[in-house]
């Protein structure tokens, strides 16, 4: 796991040999241990370089490791016996030299890194803080400013800001290994004190105590209820006051809270989650590892709204060759130009050269004539997308894939206007697409392997977290909102105000509430969607208001605010005022507070006092219930599926690991009583009825979510 060879004569290299990222696994441990142990002790070796195998130095601790018994040896004391090493030891860094391999890097004497190296102390994502020294040997090297936002952020950096940052001493373009041991030799017998970076003081900061609480408020609103960044402040905060011992000591008191937190759980069951998704598998049995994905060098997308603008951004910004087809002529300028800002923008912030010339447009729809793939985003109207869809499958050369963006739509209704239905997939991107990182890839009835797996690694390319789904109504994201705005509606009938629930959901960690979402989205989309469906009626002149539609119950407050062209942001009214339209910041607005009060008294409902419990139980126990019968009907493979779904569509907060997560650390059994406590008292609302995935696994003592699919196997081969 970690390899000694001698080089160059008196250069000790060790390897370190976990692929596919060698993580510092207990053996890999064991094994830098020796090895260094060896080449200390050799009197041939007047110099050390550390490296990585096959390009990748490391990527830190081994997070599958993490747990009450870890084996071993630790790794802060062996990575200490690096750094008062009497021989120079060198860290030859490529490919990613990430949270305890940053800190494995920090106390060698020396760093030389390749140029596409990426760096970084992510540890504060998987709710942990760098608890091998990194808290107190970061700020020591390049300062507390630099540090506290690399530590509570996160962020990988490149070799380029990382020499400017003064973590590294070089960096290479050529062969690092090669470079690093160049360097050994050069500096092997010099004195060493200078080099440790422990014996540094910590560089002087004037106004420390504004500093720190400046960045402690800015950590609790940005990462709202996560308590890693605040003990990673906490931590940094020690390095700038207390000599070297005492900071570490400070670190691992930190540290030892963290470790054993609900949070650090959650973050690092999504960091598995978020790769297992990539392993996707369809109902018949096709999966990712059975099926080929074609390549991808052409795309087009038709309908430049703004969902194709961006997904037209974000085909280019991955290198793919892009058609952009827009037939009216206007929309197609305007379009030309969104395009080429946002590319710009995106250019200048991530330094590299805009991919526009990647680009030609056309209102031709001919244009799509000789693409690999083309991907659809007119308006969301069932006849609109037929009709293109008929017009795609006659145009295109055999073989293209063929997808639509719809967030709702039947696929296999829009699969069934084309001449080889296999060839259609959905590919719902959420706005902005060129940023939101995910992408609900969805296979209909006819969707082959193939053309899931082009798409999965399509979205891949483009850097999106792909998750392959069932073509049932609203896809998995939409499809469970549904019930969570139904219940928010409810808890306004019986008493709430939109700025109660909203406060509650921010509370629990969503960006948004579920109003002040809403406005932002437009409440019209939703109107639209409810008229065709035959439930939004005009409640008219007469004033009959009936709550019961389709033998459920049903709230019209939604449609009541569409009727008074209350749209939301757009229009500047919504739940929430504005100022003006497309205002941002949303301020009580007392036409609400009448319009309920009014409402209440039509129908005789008398409002009672609601709490933030109630609101978060009916909001996210009927959402979590709606989630269970998904994967109980096979359209979502796996818990991981919507925990993903939710943490990176929908602003579900991400310590809290995503609603399938959430239920099994809530217990399943409590979300099953409260559902059934709340069912019975409102027999006509279905969503809040338990389904019977839920009941079937509180028959079996809750395991834990990721054994789950043993028992959704059992009832879908019941079905
Ligand atoms: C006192 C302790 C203090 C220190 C704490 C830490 O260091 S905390 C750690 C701080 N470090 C981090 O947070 C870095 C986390 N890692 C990354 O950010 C990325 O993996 C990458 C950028 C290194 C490579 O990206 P890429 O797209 O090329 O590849 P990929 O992402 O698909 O990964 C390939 C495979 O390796 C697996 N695996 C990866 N890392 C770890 C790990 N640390 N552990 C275990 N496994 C890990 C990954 O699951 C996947 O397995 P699968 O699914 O094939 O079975």
């Amino acid at each position: 796991m970690a390899q000694l060879s001698y080089v160059s004569g008196s250069v000790g290299l060790i390897t370190l040999q976990n692929p596919p990222v060698n993580v510092l696994s207990a053996a890999t441990r064991q094994g830098i241990m020796e090895s260094m142990k060896k080449a200390l002790n050799d009197p041939k070796v007047k110099s050390v370089v550390i490296c990585g195998q096959n390009g990748v130095f490391c990527a830190g601790a081994d997070i599958k490791e993490f747990g009450p018994n870890i084996s071993g040896p630790s790794i802060v004391p062996l990575i200490y016996d690096i750094e008062v090493a009497n021989k120079p030891v060198v860290a030859a860094i490529e490919g990613s030299a990430l949270g305890g391999g940053l800190e494995l890097a920090l106390t060698c004497h020396y760093r030389i890194a390749h140029s596409k190296t990426r760096l970084g102390l992510p540890e504060v994502t998987l709710g942990l803080l760098p608890g091998a020294g990194g808290t107190q040997l970061l700020p020591r090297l390049i300062g507390i400013p630099a540090s506290l936002e690399l530590i509570t952020t996160g962020r990988h950096i490149t070799a380029a800001e990382a020499l400017q940052l003064g973590l590294v001493d070089h960096v290479t373009q050529s062969d690092t290994v090669d470079s690093a041991v160049k360097f050994a030799l050069s500096v092997e017998g010099e004195p060493l004190d200078s080099r440790r970076i422990s014996k540094r003081p910590c560089p002087h900061l004037p106004d420390l105590d504004a500093v720190f609480e400046a960045v402690m408020q800015k950590v609790r609103q940005k990462f709202y209820g996560a308590i890693a960044p605040i003990a990673c402040v906490q931590a940094v905060r020690a390095a700038a006051t207390l000599p070297f011992s005492e900071g570490m000591k400070r670190e691992q008191q930190l540290m030892s809270t963290l470790f054993t937190s609900g949070q650090a759980r959650a973050l690092q069951y999504s960091f598995f989650a978020q790769r297992a998704v990539g392993r996707w598998s369809m109902p018949s049995g096709a999966s990712w590892n059975t099926s080929k994905a074609r390549p991808v060098h052409r795309a087009a997308v038709l309908g430049l709204g703004t969902m194709g603008r961006g997904i037209t951004v974000a085909l280019a910004q991955a290198g793919v060759s892009v058609v952009a087809v827009e037939i009216q002529e206007k929309q197609l300028n305007e379009a030309r130009e969104h395009v080429y800002a946002t590319l710009e923008r995106g250019a200048q912030q991530s330094g590299v050269s805009p991919s526009c010339a990647n680009i030609t447009y056309s209102h031709d729809i001919q244009a799509v004539a000789d693409v690999d793939l083309v991907i659809e985003a007119v308006l969301e109207d069932l006849s609109l997308k037929e009709k293109v869809f008929q017009q795609l499958s006659a145009i295109c050369k055999p073989g293209t894939l063929l997808c639509s963006n719809t967030s709702s739509l039947d696929l296999n209704c829009l699969a069934s206007q084309t001449k080889n239905p296999e060839l259609v997939v959905g590919m719902h991107f959420f706005a902005p697409a060129h940023v939101m990182k995910l992408l609900e890839v969805v296979y209909g009835s006819k969707s082959s392997p193939e053309a899931v797996a082009t798409a999965m690694q399509l979205g891949k390319k483009m850097g999106k977290i792909s998750v392959a789904v069932g073509n049932c109504r609203g896809f998995v994201g939409n499809r469970m909102l549904k019930p969570y705005i139904e219940q928010s509606y409810f808890l306004l009938e019986e008493g709430a105000t939109p700025e109660l629930v909203d406060k509650a959901l921010e509370e629990f960690g969503f960006p948004m509430g579920v109003f002040r979402m809403s406005d932002l989205s437009g409440l019209d989309v939703g109107w639209r969607v409810r008229k065709e469906d035959g439930l939004a009626e005009p409640v008219g002149t007469s004033g009959q208001i009936t709550r019961l539609r389709g033998g459920r119950r049903y709230s019209p407050l939604g449609d009541i605010l569409c009727e008074h062209g209350r749209f939301g942001q757009k229009t500047g009214l919504g739940w929430y005022q504005y100022g003006r339209p497309g205002g941002r910041v949303a301020k009580s607005d007392p036409w609400v507070f009448n319009l309920l009060e009014e409402y209440r008294a039509r129908l005789g409902l008398t409002a009672r006092p609601i709490d933030q419990q109630e609101v978060l139980e009916r909001c996210l126990y009927s959402l979590i219930n709606e989630g269970l019968c998904i994967l109980e009907e096979g359209f979502a493979s796996s818990p991981e599926d919507i925990d993903v779904i939710y943490v990176f569509g929908y602003g579900w907060p991400k310590h809290r690991g995503g609603p399938m997560f959430y239920a099994s650390m809530v217990g399943l059994a409590t979300v099953l009583e409260r559902l059934d406590h709340y069912y019975r008292s409102n027999p006509d609302v279905p969503s809040l009825k338990p389904c019977k995935l839920l009941r079937q696994l509180v028959a079996s003592g809750s395991p834990p979510v990721h054994k789950w699919k043993e028992i959704t196997k059992k009832i879908q081969n019941r079905l």
